[in-house]
């Protein structure tokens, strides 16, 4: 498939495809550039990949497949430092949480005789860092790929890459990614961080009320809302427009629930709370998640 595959950021995604890479026997050798040097320190104690330096650019020329695991506002950063140095037909790729931003920041500097095929693991956690990955992360979860052309052999074989670390395999427009992934991702994580802010700044609740007396519902809450910072602020920026037409949208629905309980109407309240059950069922029910809260979390 690939020989040398280069991952520049060792975090949770980065990390994680490297040991799934080696477990798979996806590649021959798995290099991981970052550019702290304390990440490095631990991917060299972790011992997941073959080489591990700071400066991508010593690594790129060497690399038949890249992919940028850095936070969604660095992508073009370190495209624009490594494409000068990569290998003739090597393919690029990268596992941002948003497309059209993360494409319109890398494609001023590609190059003709690279192929850039952008894509996006739906499998991840609130944790960061090489500490935080696993091997089995995106097994049985989807991978979003989003190249110009489908049928580019080069966004086949990286679908076939995907497929060897244990991911399906989706391709769309980048667009509709957008617009999918706000509505099923972005925008759930901003009510989680809004939500847990309220309850924090509630004046009548302290914090340590909140956290004694926390309900399940309200810790499944925290989880989001504990996610990386800097990749949240990246991801809301970076896909704004289809996080603000989801917000909308999110905003009409909520007042029509408050009139409906401000005026104790029960009828509205009950069939839309069915009907999100029937969506939750229906999620249990292909196999996306479990009962279980533990489900796809990191076992090794
Ligand atoms: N966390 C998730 O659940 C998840 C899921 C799917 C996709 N993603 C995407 O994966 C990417 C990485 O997320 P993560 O959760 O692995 O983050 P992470 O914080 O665990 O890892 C990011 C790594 O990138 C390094 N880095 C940052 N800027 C750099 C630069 N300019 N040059 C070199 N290294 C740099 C950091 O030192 C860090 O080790 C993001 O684009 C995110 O949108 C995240
Ligand atoms: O499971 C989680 O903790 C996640 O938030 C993972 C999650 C998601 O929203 O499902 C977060 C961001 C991604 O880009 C992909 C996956």
């Amino acid at each position: 498939m690939f020989d040398t595959l280069l991952i520049v950021g060792g975090g949770l995604i980065g990390s994680s495809i490297a040991r799934a890479a080696k477990a798979n026997g996806a590649c021959k050798s798995v290099l991981i550039a970052d550019g702290s040097d304390v990440v490095c320190a631990k991917i060299t104690e972790l011992g997941i990949a073959d080489t591990v330096r700071v400066d991508a650019t010593k690594l790129a020329g060497e690399a038949d497949l890249v992919i940028l695991c850095v936070p969604p506002g660095q992508m073009g950063p370190v495209a624009a430092a490594i494409i000068p140095f990569m290998k003739a037909g090597a393919v690029l790729s990268d596992v941002g949480s948003v497309k059209g931003g993360v494409i319109k920041d890398v494609t001023p500097y590609m190059r003709s005789d690279i192929d850039f095929v952008p894509g996006h693991p739906i499998a991840g956690t609130e944790y960061s860092g090489p500490e935080a990955g696993f091997a089995t992360l995106f097994k049985d979860r989807w991978c979003i790929l989003t190249p110009d052309n489908e049928d580019d052999a080069a966004a086949q074989k990286l679908g076939e890459f995907w497929e060897a670390l244990g991911s399906k395999v989706a391709f769309m427009t980048a667009e509709r990614h957008d617009i999918v992934l706000a509505t099923t991702s972005h925008v759930p994580h901003l009510i989680a961080y809004t939500l847990v802010g309220t309850a924090v700044d509630m004046e009548a609740v302290t914090q340590n009320e909140v956290v004694k007396f926390s309900a399940g519902g309200f810790r499944d809450f925290t989880r989001i809302a504990a996610s990386d910072p800097v990749m949240w602020r990246d991801v809301f920026i970076e896909n704004k427009d289809a996080v603000l037409e989801v917000v909308d949208r999110f905003i009409e629905d909520l007042s029509a629930l408050k009139r409906a309980i401000r005026w104790e109407d029960g009828d509205p309240l009950l069939e839309h709370f069915t009907k999100t059950r029937d969506i939750r069922r229906k999620i249990v029910d292909a196999g996306q998640d479990s009962a279980d809260a533990d489900f796809g979390r990191k076992v090794d």
